[in-house]
């Protein structure tokens, strides 16, 4: 493990705004007539350099949906997405995602699929090679360039997913729901690397998952999302020093119950209400 310095991500200068974000789909009635359904309405956060943001949520309440949108993957109705102050529309090499599946193409070895990701993101002929091998080794994946799909584990799977993300150099990563395929102890492992890896690299982070433990574990602060529609209940703040223990440890740490507590009850309470 590389030693990391203490970091205060919320002196940071902001990173990403998102402002009045709102999109509906359209569906089929039951009597076929289109209809529109909204799924966020009226979504507003920032993100600071270097934080990692949870996004958290019942089923449905529209977390994929606005992950891509930030990715640029899909437009809003309305509202606006700002990196460094730049307003963005659409995909761009500032921001990457890594999505629950790595989706390795099966007959390239790991450095020949973290290429192709570069490849699709343009990026020039002569600098992907060296550009895939950094973010090979970033991953902990340096000895397995060679190594296709088929023989590594699911973790180190996503691992080359990660680092097919990494390689574009973003400015933000984008996660969903990135190590819920995993086992429990191979979970925990990402995690933690995930921790160095944005202490290292100072990376931005939203992260989309379902489990509240890695959720507090991981982040800075935890947005809440209420459903049907789609809207933003709290920004929980996680009082917990970094580095961060292993999970296990940190757990039983008060800061950790009392975030963890306070996340439980604001998705409840949008519950209760509707
Ligand atoms: N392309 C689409 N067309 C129509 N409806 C969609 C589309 N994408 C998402 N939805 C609907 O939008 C709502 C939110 O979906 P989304 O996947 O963003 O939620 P989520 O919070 O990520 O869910 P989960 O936690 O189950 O992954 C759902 O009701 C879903 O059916």
């Amino acid at each position: 493990m590389m030693p990391v310095t203490e970091q205060k991500s919320s002196e940071n200068p902001t990173k990403l705004v998102v402002e009045s974000v709102s999109r509906s789909f359209r569906s089929l009635a039951n009597n076929r007539r289109p209809q529109f359904t909204q799924v966020l309405n009226d979504i507003s956060f920032t993100i600071r350099a270097g934080e990692i943001v949870s996004v958290v949520g019942l089923s449905g309440c529209g977390k994929t949906t606005l992950l891509r949108i930030v990715g640029g993957l899909l437009s809003p109705d309305s509202g606006t997405l700002r990196v460094d102050d730049r307003e963005v529309k659409g995909p761009g090499l500032d921001r990457a995602i890594v999505f629950q599946q790595p989706s390795l193409l099966p007959w390239h070895n790991a450095l020949r699929n973290v290429e192709f990701g570069l490849e699709l993101k343009k990026v020039a002929k002569g600098v992907r090679a060296r550009k895939a091998r950094e973010a090979l080794r970033l991953v902990g994946l340096g000895d397995y360039e060679k190594y296709y799909p088929k023989q590594l584990s699911g973790g180190m799977q996503q691992r080359v997913g990660l680092a097919r993300a990494l390689a574009v150099e973003p400015e933000i990563l984008l996660m969903d729901e990135p190590f819920s395929a995993l086992d429990a102890q191979t979970r925990e492992e990402l995690q933690a690397e995930l921790l160095e890896l944005n202490a290292k690299t100072r990376k931005t982070i939203m992260f989309v998952t379902h489990d509240l433990d890695e959720a507090i574990y991981l982040s800075d602060r935890v947005l809440v999302l209420l459903p049907r529609p789609g809207r933003v209940q709290a920004m929980v703040e996680v009082d917990l020093p970094r580095p961060r223990a292993d999970l296990l440890d940190i757990k039983s740490d008060p800061a950790f119950i009392k975030a963890r507590d306070i996340v439980a009850r604001e998705i409840r309470a949008g519950g209760d209400r509707s």
